[in-house]
């Protein structure tokens, strides 16, 4: 992974101007901070479930995931007490070329559902006590949103990304500061006693982003990582094809994550990349969803490869660029429901999961509460 070119993370790019050094300190910092994980805890939680009262790891991954939690947390303990899930939304200039089934305007009018809590995450949502965070990071026309259930945060780094047609999406500041703007985001959840972070998105336009991101980052080939989004097929999915490949080819000469993400976009995957980071430099749990938000993880883990260890992945998306990106980040999806929302939507529903795992480990028996010997035949 470290022979990529894109691996070399701080080079600056003419093409995308200069740093912003306040952002830029706050990533660094964050990636400094981002430790692997505790093996003792994670060892010593394996070993609790394997005295607990059942055939030995007749518990499948729950079993695997507890122990993954208990590394993650640092602590043979794991908990899932107060998750939260952070949908980062913005728009993306190359949505006005075709590569979409809907207009750009959804967007923002999702932003009204994700305040309401109507929206199909903010459903699921409350279905398993999971606070929802809302971060408007480059809405083009963002709705006046009346107070409902959930605040939309402010978080504009500018009115939607140009078009990587054209040139660069962004500049390397505004990259940069939409990704200290993600880590400020789960900052403040930790500080509020978070122990679970998930990602969501919204962003017309942005699995066209995450395809382009994806194929640069991993060196793909783009038909291989790009699928139908909201729905396009036929003709229309091989033009989405035909513009990832423009985008690759307009920027081929960009070295390092930073000139990447900068010049593909976009600003709510750039955020979410620092929301994992911010997390991961916490010890909290990153939940990943869909193949945007994993293309937020995969821009993480090329600034911090270890923060990886801090990922779990939620569910696995149809759109055919997930599956290369989880398999890249050797990452094992919890669940397998066929949705291809994004929204945070599979995060939501992995999290009674989770809940569950670390749930039998605090709380069922074990052989030695019973008297009863330990030496079992192992699997
Ligand atoms: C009503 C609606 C709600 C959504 N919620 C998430 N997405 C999802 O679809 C979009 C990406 O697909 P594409 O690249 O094809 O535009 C993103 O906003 C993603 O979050 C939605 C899309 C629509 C139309
Ligand atoms: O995989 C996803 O999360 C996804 C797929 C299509 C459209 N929106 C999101």
């Amino acid at each position: 992974m470290n022979d990529h070119p894109t691996s070399r993370p701080h080079r600056e790019d003419h093409v995308t101007g200069p740093s912003d050094p306040e952002a830029l300190a706050v990533v660094e910092r964050t990636v400094a901070a981002v430790r692997p994980v505790d093996a003792e805890a994670a060892a010593a939680a394996a070993g609790a479930m394997d005295g607990k009262v059942k055939p030995l790891r007749s518990l499948g991954e729950l079993e695997r995931l507890a122990a993954r939690l208990a590394g993650i947390q640092g602590t043979a303990q794991p908990h899932v007490d107060r998750p939260a899930i952070v949908v980062c939304a913005a728009d993306h200039g190359i949505a006005r070329s075709g590569v979409s089934a809907y207009p750009q305007e959804v967007t923002g009018l999702m932003l009204q559902g994700f305040a309401a809590g109507t929206a199909a995450v903010g459903v699921l949502a409350r279905q398993a006590g999971v606070r929802l965070v809302v971060a408007d990071l480059g809405v083009v026309d963002p709705p006046a949103t009346a107070p409902g259930e959930n605040e939309v945060l402010d978080r504009r780094v500018r009115a939607g990304t140009a078009s990587s047609l054209d040139g660069p999406a962004m500049s390397l500041a505004e990259a940069q500061r939409a990704v200290a703007h993600g880590i400020a985001l789960a900052d403040d959840l930790v500080d509020d006693g978070v122990d679970l972070v998930g990602l969501g998105e919204m962003g017309i336009g942005n699995t066209t982003t995450a395809s382009a991101l994806t194929a640069a980052l991993l060196g793909r080939d783009p038909a291989r990582v790009t699928g139908p989004g909201t729905g396009v097929s036929g003709d229309v999915l091989a033009a989405k094809v035909r513009a990832v490949d423009a985008v690759l080819r307009r920027h081929e000469g960009a070295e390092g994550t930073w000139a990447v993400l900068a010049r593909m976009g976009g600003l709510e995957v750039a955020a979410l990349a620092g929301v994992a980071l911010g997390a991961a430099a916490r010890r909290v749990p990153v939940l990943l969803d869909g193949f945007i938000s994993t293309a937020g993880a995969v821009v993480a883990s090329r600034l911090a490869p270890r923060s990886v260890d801090a990922m779990v992945a939620a569910h696995l998306s149809p759109e055919p660029g997930h599956a290369v990106q989880l398999e890249e980040l050797g990452l094992e999806p919890v669940l397998r429901l066929g949705m291809r929302l994004g929204e945070g939507t599979g995060a939501a529903l992995a999290v009674p999961v989770l809940r569950s795992a670390v749930a039998l480990l605090r709380e069922m028996g074990s052989f030695a509460d019973l008297g009863l010997p330990q030496d079992r035949p192992t699997v």
